[in-house]
């Protein structure tokens, strides 16, 4: 798969990894009452895009999340990747979380090795795999460290070189850097940006800042509460190779954000 950098796939293209939802609600059964997670949503996520989200706390961005991953299933509607439908987790689509639940009796090393050696991977290819990933996150040098002795930062960077060494053709990324310090959080939205844009990946990010998602998305969905529901779906309307400190300061930017920023909260 190749970036795309407008966001947009070709309207001839064909890929497996399109994503739909059709008409994909979700309502949690609480001691109480039922609680509309998500009211009926048809949404299309093409190959290779980086779909940013954003609203506030309790809209379903999580409940969205999880159904793409397969953890739940939707009271009505269905998901199809390529066609086929969601019915459980897969490899194919990696999860990041926002603590990195590293298991803390592996070195960094056995951890990111962890997905090729359950799918029966021989070991120096498995390594091969795992040290790979480490030098794609910087963590070479600490291959043999235990998780507890690095830091967040470098934990989150752990957790998506473990993630990208099962090379799922979908990342879900949960707030993955809303723990982190804004120098160590600027610096990841980086390397991950960075990433992603060598791997045709497509990425699915949730996360609380607006300046993150229109940073980091090709496209950005604003997600409204009560029930949760999509509000807003633009592309992001700068190119995908374009993302560095510079175009934070561009109009372009400050007024596509502020866009973003005045449908929070609305809808
Ligand atoms: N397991 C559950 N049982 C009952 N209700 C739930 C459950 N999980 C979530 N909810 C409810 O579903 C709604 C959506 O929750 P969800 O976690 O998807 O929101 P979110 O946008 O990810 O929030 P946050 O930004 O705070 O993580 C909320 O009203 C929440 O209380």
């Amino acid at each position: 798969m190749r970036p795309n950098p407008g966001g947009q796939r070709p309207s001839d293209s064909v890929d497996d990894h399109t994503v739909v939802l059709h008409g994909v609600a979700h309502r949690y059964r609480g001691r109480d009452a039922e609680v509309q997670a998500l009211a009926s949503t048809d949404l299309t996520i093409g190959g290779g895009e980086f779909v940013a989200v954003v609203g506030p706390s309790g809209c379903g961005k999580t409940t969205l999340l999880q159904l793409l991953a397969g953890f739940l299933t939707p009271t009505e509607g269905r998901i199809t990747v390529g066609g086929e439908q969601v019915t459980a987790p897969s490899p194919d689509r990696g999860v990041v979380f926002q603590q990195a639940n590293l298991y803390p009796w592996m070195s960094v090393r056995a951890n990111v090795e962890l997905g090729p050696r359950l799918r029966g991977v021989a070991r120096a290819e498995r390594r091969r795999i795992a040290d790979h990933h480490l030098e794609l996150v910087g963590l070479s040098e600490f291959a043999k460290a235990a998780p507890y002795e690095l830091s967040g930062g470098m934990q989150q960077r752990c957790q998506i070189a473990r993630v990208l060494a099962n090379d799922p053709a979908i990342m879900l990324l949960d707030e993955p850097f809303g723990a982190l310090d804004a120098l160590t959080r600027d610096r990841l939205q980086d390397e991950l940006h960075r990433i992603w844009l060598g791997s045709g990946k497509t990425a699915f990010f949730i996360t609380h800042s607006v300046e993150e998602a229109v940073y980091l998305g090709t496209r950005v969905l604003v997600m409204s509460p009560r029930p949760g529901r999509i509000v807003f779906d633009e592309p992001v309307p700068f190119p995908a190779d374009a993302r560095d400190a510079a175009l934070r300061a561009t109009p372009e930017f400050v007024a596509f954000r502020e866009r973003v920023a005045a449908k929070i909260g609305t809808g």
